[in-house]
């Protein structure tokens, strides 16, 4: 059968958050690492999603690796492409949302596209254009203190204006209530003005299923992983699916336990205090300050956990840290360059410690997520149990490895507030 959706992630934990939706809509998904540099086997497969490392980085380099991954996803015949960025909306004035959507629209040739961040389930809504993290506002949700790309306005539609030259307008939530054709109808009355890019409303799973019954046949559908979760079931009635497939089942994890931690979103910070509550002195910290001076810090973190792996206790390596703590570094280093110090760091102590024996890795933080995943050299994960909405278990094959690893790439403000003693509770 033809493969169904392609999709094209900005970042690491965004992908594997699509990946699970679908998944649980009963299709059969992989998660590619970047454009495959050989064929790879895609038989039996219903969603292929690449993973890109574009959120953050120059538009032009999102826009030209997006590009790169359409044109493969359009060679594998997929019929409808889904451009998968954050639930939070995390982009600045220069992009990438609006760039990267304005590439994938031209290169298909297509006039329109709709906007669907929400993901209720984790308490991301959309109403009259505006983003909810739960009861707050998205600039009044933490959110304004992202290290990369804060976010300040939660109006999506002043948002993405800022981002494109095109026409951005709004399917409010008294339209997505009356169904179907009543959004198809606003979604053409927008076109025939030159809208390009529409924001829609949602604030709901039943939401979602009106919006993926009215988009389901459109060549682009942008957004967060709830519409994911909505489309499974619309190609299975527009025939495009076989009945619910048995979603791929891992095999059993092995190795020792280790939690990787580079977000510093509120519930991030949450959850690493509950770990150092319930396991106290199983956590190191990091601070890009030191990690800039020498490598000082780097060894001793990689000895710590060396010591805690062989005694078989649980770790924690952290750079997590609240908004004070990163302005001062960020005003020392730079945004950029004390991201890529933490990255770097966090990236190479995977990679040293999977080769002393960790073989069940929980990571927090998309950009976290996609430095350690390509240190770790992985092309390709398979999709398993999931752990909290929005974020699955994960294995991949390494070369030099006879048992896969077990990889969580837990986004920022998913997971409850035990997750990171519960994902492993999950494996077993
Ligand atoms: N103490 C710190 N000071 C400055 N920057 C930091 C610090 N700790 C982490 N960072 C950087 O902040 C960024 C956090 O982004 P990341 O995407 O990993 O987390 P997140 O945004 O919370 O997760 P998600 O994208 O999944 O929502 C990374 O680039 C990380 O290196
Ligand atoms: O949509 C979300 O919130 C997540 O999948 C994500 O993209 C965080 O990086």
């Amino acid at each position: 059968m033809t493969i169904v959706l392609g999709a094209i992630a900005d970042d690491f934990t965004g992908a594997t958050d699509l990946a699970n939706n679908l998944v649980r809509g009963g299709m059969r998904c992989v998660q590619v690492i970047g454009v495959p540099s050989a064929p790879i086997q895609l038989d039996d497969v219903d969603a292929v999603i690449v993973a890109l490392k574009s959120r953050s980085c120059p538009s032009e380099e999102a826009v030209s690796a997006s590009l790169k991954a359409l044109t493969w996803l359009q060679q594998l015949g997929v019929r409808q492409l889904f451009f998968k960025y954050c639930s939070t909306f995390d982009s600045t004035d220069q992009g990438n949302i609006g760039p990267v959507a304005d590439a994938l629209l031209d290169q298909l040739g297509a006039r329109q596209t709709v906007m669907v961040p929400a993901f209720p389930v984790n308490g991301r809504t959309v109403y009259q254009g505006h983003l909810f993290v739960g009861d707050r506002l998205l600039n009044d949700s933490g959110m304004q203190h992202h290290p990369l790309t804060p976010m300040t306005d939660a109006d999506l539609v002043r948002v993405l204006s800022r981002q494109t030259p095109h026409g951005v307008g709004l399917v409010a939530h008294a339209t997505i209530a009356q169904g179907t054709e009543a959004i198809q109808q606003r979604l053409e009355a927008l076109a025939r003005q030159d809208v390009r890019h529409v924001i829609c409303d949602s604030v709901s799973d039943g939401d979602l299923e009106r919006l993926a019954e009215a988009v389901s046949s459109q060549p682009l559908v942008t957004g967060g992983s709830g519409l994911g979760q909505a489309l499974p079931e619309r190609y299975r009635r527009q025939g495009w699916l076989a009945p619910i497939a048995e979603p791929g089942r891992l095999q059993s994890a092995s190795g020792r336990a280790l939690v990787l931690s580079g977000s510093c979103s509120r519930a991030t910070l949450a959850q690493v205090d509950a770990f150092l509550e319930r396991h106290p002195g199983a956590g190191f910290a990091l601070d890009p300050l030191s990690l800039a001076k020498d490598d000082v810090q780097w060894e001793s973190a990689f000895g710590f956990a060396l010591k805690r792996l062989a005694d078989d206790e649980p770790v924690l390596i952290y750079a997590s840290a609240n908004p004070e703590k990163v302005h001062q570094a960020q005003a020392e280093l730079g945004v950029a360059q004390a991201g890529e110090l933490v990255e770097r760091a966090l990236s190479q102590l995977a990679a040293s410690l999977v080769n002393e024996g960790v073989g069940r890795l929980v990571v927090a933080g998309g950009e976290t997520s996609g430095a350690v995943v390509s240190a770790l050299g992985i092309q390709a994960l398979r999709i398993g149990e999931q752990i909290d909405p929005g974020v699955p278990w994960t294995q991949a094959t390494l070369a030099g490895r006879s048992r896969p690893l077990s990889l969580a790439l837990k986004s920022g403000n998913f997971g409850g507030i035990d997750f990171f003693t519960r994902a492993f509770e999950v494996l077993q």
